[in-house]
């Protein structure tokens, strides 16, 4: 894998998965395999989990880890080509891409969605300038579209709770007052196509994601009819895609309750964090024993120490 920027960069999930949970049980099983080679870890947005997991995980291969806050810590840069850069942006990503892949053997990069133009946005232009001019593998740490290491944690951790051959997995859209990225949404649905579970995609009218997304995914509007029977619930928020990047309702009633919870069959929950509690999920659930949230977030770890694995071994 010379990439890790989408699902459409792993050639067999299953193996992937597997890796990861064997990750979990040996975690210095590849201690030198990263032996004397460098990750960079650049964040245009602020990051918790992936900033703290990735670095982990890098260790945990023996690589040299390079954290950098762009735009705070570097120049702001531009990613247009051709422009007169009279604004200010003080470098372009030419140069700084190809000083950075100078510098390190693998780079990961998190760029949100600027949520104001989907057509730029879909094409995922910082990921597409850092793979021209960087020249080294890019690693996918939240793009404008998709969320990878995330998704791969939410497939481990599935994998590890699921209690049924084939669980029936509902993403359900949760209230925010903000405009948040399609990306995670994107993600989970892209992975879990090709998992064998039941998926179902719930949310307010005008909230449909881009088909190629959903792909498999049944679209129900009613919330409480998509969580009956549920094996999982993934709570997450995300800005309308026909309406891009609007917020068309925070409706207070698509906020998960025990009360919604108890429409499952014994249901999971799970969110990517962060989360916004008593906003998005009640505390009776995130306190409870159904929520998943730590220990999915806990597999952030193995998620990207079998995806710069496989990485490192076809550098
Ligand atoms: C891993 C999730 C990152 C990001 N989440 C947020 O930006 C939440 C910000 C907020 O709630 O103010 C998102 O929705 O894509
Ligand atoms: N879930 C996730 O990616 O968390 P951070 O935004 O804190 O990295």
């Amino acid at each position: 894998m010379k990439h890790f920027l989408s699902i459409n960069d792993v050639t067999d999930l299953n193996q992937l998965i597997t890796s990861g949970i064997a990750s979990k049980r040996n975690p210095f099983a590849d201690i030198e395999l990263g032996k004397n080679k460098t990750i960079g870890l650049l964040f245009f947005n602020s990051s918790l989990r992936t900033r703290i997991s990735t670095q982990k995980a890098a260790q945990n291969l023996g690589l040299n880890v390079i954290t950098m806050n762009v735009g705070q810590d570097g120049w702001g840069l531009e990613m247009e080509e051709g422009v007169i850069m009279n604004g200010d942006k003080a470098e372009h990503v030419k140069e700084a891409a190809a000083v950075i892949g100078s510098y390190c053997d693998i780079i990961g990069i998190r760029s949100f969605a600027g949520l104001q133009d989907r057509d730029k946005d879909y094409a995922e232009i910082v990921f597409q300038q850092f793979k021209k001019y960087a020249e080294v593998p890019i690693i996918n740490l939240e793009s404008a579209t998709r969320h990878p290491l995330q998704s791969l944690a939410d497939c481990i951790t599935i994998e590890e709770f699921k209690i049924k051959q084939r669980p029936k997995v509902v993403l359900t859209w949760l209230p925010h007052f903000k405009a948040l990225p399609q990306a995670v949404a994107n993600s989970f649905c892209e992975w879990m196509n090709p998992m064998d579970v039941e998926l179902v995609i719930t949310h307010p009218e005008g909230y449909n994601l881009a088909p190629e997304f959903v792909g498999k995914g049944q679209v129900i509007y009613d919330q409480d009819k998509a969580l009956e029977g549920a094996d999982f619930v993934y709570g997450k928020n995300w800005s309308s895609y026909e309406h891009y990047g609007q917020v068309l309702t925070s409706d207070p009633s698509w906020m998960i309750t025990e009360a919604k919870m108890s429409l499952t069959d014994n249901g999971k929950f799970m969110h990517c964090l962060p989360l916004r509690r008593n906003m998005k999920v009640a505390d009776e659930v995130l306190d409870g024993p159904r929520s998943l949230v730590i220990e999915q977030a806990a597999n952030r770890e193995w998620s990207a120490q079998a995806a710069l694995r496989e990485v490192l071994l076809h550098i």
